[in-house]
């Protein structure tokens, strides 16, 4: 989420040391508690599943239209991403996490105290007075190639992750074709966006057990701001909610297949017609979570804009115009008062 954080000790080696009680930058402000009831509702309906392998086709384009219209996520399966991939990429994540804190901050995002967008890392602080999560993660930056500085990455799940990386990569331009095809534009309008300059990052999130759960949050309500976010979560453990007219339901998770999301660059691309999911995390009191988190965004200087053919007189832009790089840094900024940058780019 964040390009800043702080040095200041982990979620994961605080909790080794606190059981009852959580140091005061983790409890949440009275008004962003969540209602003293982390848990979820059910959904109403069953998270659409989306088959990728047939999604030229016109039955699953429609199931996909629906899975946009009514969450912005999806399941997606029959992928083509092997199982034992995913399995091999959890296992080599939660071994990473298991590790001792010196074996961690070997792959720190701190270079000489000044933190970078990338390595290992407590949550992204912008100030000392914020709030922040209970997790820890490590960010990879996967694309642009010339800033992937692979011998950065923990060993633990290096191989898995580069070769996951392609895959996840393949699913994004088949669900991005699709949306373009729904939306009556060309076939590759959104993927052609995606020049040797385009950004993907890696996140390795991982939530250990948290005294008070209804004191924090695991990851606060947020969308991700670039166009598709392909997430492979825990299946033993639960946590991860949407956010649906103004209710949390729990997101299921299906062995072998992967979330996929809709993110701000897409919502605004699409001039509103398919909305960025608003998700969050929410702690377990005896059970840490892991997941990762692809993201696929355009490059830093590409503007944010709904795209033309879906404009006209009727049709208005719905949203303002912005570089990528600028929305992003507004992301980062707004994320520390616990408001959301789309907000802010609405006609
Ligand atoms: O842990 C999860 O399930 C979600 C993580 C997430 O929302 C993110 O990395 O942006
Ligand atoms: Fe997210």
């Amino acid at each position: 989420m964040a390009d800043q954080h702080s040095s200041v000790a982990t979620a994961t080696t605080i909790v080794q040391h606190v059981s009852e009680e959580l140091p005061s930058r983790y409890v949440l402000p009275e008004q962003h508690r969540h209602g003293g009831i982390p848990a979820g509702e059910a959904m109403p309906e069953p998270l659409p599943v989306v088959d990728i392998s047939r999604l030229p086709t016109t039955d699953e384009a429609s199931k996909l239209r629906a899975a946009l219209e009514s969450w912005g996520l999806f399941l997606a399966t029959n992928h083509g991403i092997e199982a034992s991939l995913l399995d091999a990429l959890m296992d080599g994540a939660r071994e990473f996490f298991r590790q001792p804190l010196e074996t961690r901050q070997e792959f720190s995002n701190l270079v000489d105290g000044t933190p970078r967008h990338k390595g290992y890392t407590d949550h992204p602080v912008l100030s000392q007075d914020q709030t922040i999560d209970w997790f820890d993660r490590v960010h990879l930056a996967i694309d642009p190639e010339d800033e992937r500085d692979l011998s950065s990455w923990p060993r633990f799940f290096r191989d898995a992750m580069l070769e996951y990386a392609g895959e996840s990569k393949k699913i994004t331009d088949q669900v991005l074709r699709a949306i373009a095809t729904l939306l009556e534009l060309e076939e590759d309008h959104f993927i052609s966006k995606f020049t040797d300059r385009a950004i993907t990052f890696a996140a390795v999130n991982y939530y250990p057990p948290c005294p008070a759960p209804d004191h924090v949050f695991g990851f606060r309500p947020h969308s991700d701001g670039r166009l598709i976010t392909v997430l492979l979560a825990d299946n033993d453990i639960g946590g991860l909610q949407v956010r649906k007219d103004g209710r949390w339901y729990n997101v299921p998770t299906k062995p072998g297949s992967l979330l996929v999301f809709v993110g701000d660059s897409l919502e605004i691309m699409s001039n509103g017609a398919f909305k960025a999911a608003v998700h969050r995390v929410v702690t377990n009191p005896v059970k840490e979570r892991i997941s990762l988190a692809m993201f696929f965004g355009v490059d830093g200087d590409t503007v944010l804009e709904p795209a033309s053919a879906l404009l006209d007189e009727t049709r208005p832009s719905r949203y303002r115009k912005m570089r990528t790089k600028e929305y992003i840094q507004g992301i980062l900024e707004l994320y520390s008062r616990y408001e959301r940058m789309i907000e802010t780019m609405k006609i």
